[in-house]
């Protein structure tokens, strides 16, 4: 059996780590992000991470010996640790802790962290080190829900539902919260099919709603989007356990009833002028476009842009 790793050991391990001598240069110019990485001490192979803010990443699940680590000789490798980054000049301090770990979470709060975010099998917290009021951006602020107004333009019928767990019984749009990484146009239409049976395909982002204190959003902030869709199935087959009707509805008559919500009220009589007037009045298009620093692609939504402003030929 491999020996406990000591306060001492602990502390020569945080220590070290954290001062780059000839065997633990940063990767980088200075300053840039880079690791800080030392060889193996006793049992442990500690691995700090320089971010390009002057802050410092610490993972706990990077520790060998993290499992023989009691708390006690935790908070005060860290506190020694603190100290030193604060002597480098270190802005910020991020400590990363496994889900099974969380018996460091107190001893690093009472060294002043706080909690930033948590996931399923980690916690955040941070340490704000630099100069003044701390600069380090939250977490989310907002949830997003997605809802499909699904138009078929050839019998003016929007799809509505009642929703099974509220208390007052008013036709809305079927829709839902997105999931991490889903465009929203692929929400409006799995929330659709998962909620009514029907198939459709998604066409434009019609309305933003911003809403604070939102009860179901965990003290978070949310936004709900409606986005216009395009059915290409017919025949309802509703969920029993979120919905109590479903129905294929008259434009006309959801423009007019009282039994509604004021946004679906609102989105049903700006269907009511598209479908009129032209969709490219109240439509919002999306297109894909590629990001410059990180190589990845993003969904950009506005009005329709004439061609030659894409390509600004013939423009003064
Ligand atoms: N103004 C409007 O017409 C309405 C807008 N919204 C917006 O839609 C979005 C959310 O849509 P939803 O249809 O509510 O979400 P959703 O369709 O993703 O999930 C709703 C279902 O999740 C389950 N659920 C939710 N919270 C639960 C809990 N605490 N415990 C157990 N089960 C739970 C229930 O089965 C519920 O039927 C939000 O952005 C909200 O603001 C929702 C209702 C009406
Ligand atoms: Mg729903």
């Amino acid at each position: 059996m491999r020996p406990l790793l000591s306060w001492a050991g602990w502390r020569a391990v945080l220590a070290r780590t954290y001062s780059p001598g000839p065997s633990a240069g940063y990767r980088g110019a200075s300053g840039a992000q880079g690791y800080v990485r030392n060889p193996p001490v006793g049992t442990c192979d500690l691995q700090g991470e320089l971010d390009r803010f002057g802050g410092i990443s610490v993972r706990l699940a990077r520790l060998e010996a993290l499992d023989r680590l009691d708390a006690a000789a935790f908070q005060k490798g860290l506190q020694a640790a603190v100290q030193q980054w604060r002597s480098e000049g270190r802005t910020a301090v991020w400590l990363h802790i496994p889900i099974l770990q969380s018996r460091f979470i107190a001893p690093a709060a009472s060294l002043g962290f706080c909690f930033h975010h948590a996931e399923s099998d980690s916690s955040t917290l941070t340490l704000w080190l630099g100069e003044g009021p701390s600069r380090l951006p939250g977490y989310a602020s907002h949830q997003v829900g997605v809802a499909g107004a699904v138009f078929d333009e050839s019998t003016r019928k929007i799809l509505v539902v009642q929703d099974r767990n509220k208390l007052k019984n008013m036709w809305k749009f079927p829709g839902g919260l997105s999931e991490p990484g889903e465009d929203i146009g692929d929400t409006a239409v799995r929330e659709v099919f998962e909620e009514t049976g029907i198939k459709s395909e998604f066409r434009s982002l019609l309305s933003i709603r911003q809403q604070h204190t939102n009860p179901g959003a965990f003290g978070k902030s949310d936004m709900y989007i409606i986005c216009r869709l395009k059915p290409y199935s017919f025949t309802i087959n509703f969920c029993q356990h979120e919905c109590l009707r479903c129905e294929w509805m008259d434009l006309n008559d959801l423009a007019k009833t009282e039994n509604t919500t004021p946004i679906t009220s609102r989105v049903a009589r700006l269907l009511l002028y598209g479908y009129r007037e032209g969709f490219d009045r109240i439509d919002l298009t999306v297109e894909e476009l590629p990001a410059v620093h990180t190589g990845l692609f993003y969904k950009l939504y506005h009005k329709e842009l004439p061609d030659n402003y894409k390509t600004m030929k013939g423009i003064d």
